[in-house]
């Protein structure tokens, strides 16, 4: 490892985020949030690092900049980064290594105990007897449809599978684990069986300044459905998911994945000239969303504005950038 070179389990957490072997905006953040940690440990320990505060500080940022740039839509990401970043302090390496570990637990602490409470919140909108539509595999959005089970509501689900990467089978799943009654459906089904659901529950990757929720594809046609079947919707979303940078004008970058993910490799050899895009996620415009659902209450998505400029100011910075 030189100075700026970041630590192995940082460059493996990278990957696996890149890879998607860890996804799914919550849980990508901790796992950036813990893998800063294990740099702070790692620099600690090498030669280039371990008696200089400066490069010290210049190796975090550095490891900062690989974890951000894995994936560009889930703002959570970032989000960890700053966090962690901006609680690091001390003038001697020990100091700093301290304040940084310190800072990457009481991150995923917090994380946690976001989810836990959004899911308290989230399930008062549930009813006993309701059934519920998901899209993707999201943890938030779980701990909301969980936490109406643990009150002792009888909640069924209706499963939309997801496209292309089928995150809904891991719902499905979860869901079953949790004694929910499951019922898995293709994509294009959804329109029909909202007739046979009470509400939709989905996450959030990120969410703008005007009430915008960025999710997974599909969410956006899946949130216009249900307000023509009169099908309420929230979103599950824990306040990391906020994205600062919106306040001052700017949109979120829409993550487009490799053709692989749609069609294999014979069948590319087959199509010849076809083109194929791939994009990870939409932005449903907040009049199509009841309510942004998150550890501090619930909102309309057009008020959400007022939350996040109490959480971020008028903007985000950046602590990984070169000073
Ligand atoms: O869109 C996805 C996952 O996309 P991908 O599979 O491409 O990462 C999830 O709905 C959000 O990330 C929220 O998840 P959570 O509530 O767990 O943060």
């Amino acid at each position: 490892m030189t100075d700026t070179e970041p630590a192995p389990a940082v460059r493996e957490t990278a990957e696996s985020i890149a890879t998607m072997e860890i996804r799914g905006a919550a849980t990508i953040a901790s796992a950036a949030a813990e893998a800063l940690a294990e740099q702070a440990e790692a620099a600690a320990a090498a030669d280039a690092t371990a008696s200089d505060p400066a490069a010290f500080r210049a190796s975090m940022r550095a490891a900062a900049r690989t974890l951000r740039e894995t994936r560009p839509t889930a703002v959570s990401l970032p989000n960890a980064l700053r966090y962690v970043l901006q609680r690091m302090e001390g003038d001697s390496v020990d100091r700093l290594r301290l304040s940084v570990a310190d800072a990457s637990e009481a991150f995923v602490r917090q994380l946690d105990r976001a989810q836990e409470d959004l899911g308290r919140v989230g399930a008062n909108r549930l009813a006993d007897g309701d059934t519920v539509m998901t899209h993707c595999h999201s943890t938030d959005a779980l701990a909301c449809i969980e936490a109406a089970v643990e009150q002792g509501k009888s909640i069924s689900a209706v499963v939309k599978e997801t496209r292309p990467r089928q995150q809904g089978h891991i719902t499905a799943e979860q869901l079953r684990d949790a004694g929910v009654p499951v019922t898995l459906i293709v994509d294009s089904a959804a329109r029909r069986y909202l007739d046979e659901v009470d509400h939709v529950v989905v996450g959030a990757d990120s969410i703008a300044a005007d009430g915008g929720v960025i999710n997974k594809i599909g969410t956006s046609g899946l949130a216009v459905n249900a307000r023509e079947r009169g099908v309420p919707i929230m979103t599950a979303a824990q306040t990391i998911k906020l994205h600062p940078e919106t306040l001052t004008g700017h949109t979120v970058e829409i993550e487009m994945r490799d053709e692989s993910e749609v069609i294999d490799a014979e069948t590319r050899g087959e199509i010849g000239e076809i083109a194929v895009e791939n994009p990870a996620f939409d932005v449903t415009p907040p009049r199509y969303m009841d309510a942004i659902v998150t550890e501090q209450g619930q909102f309309p998505p057009e008020s959400i504005v007022t939350l996040m400029r109490e959480l971020f100011g008028e903007g985000a910075a950046e602590p990984w950038a070169e000073p």
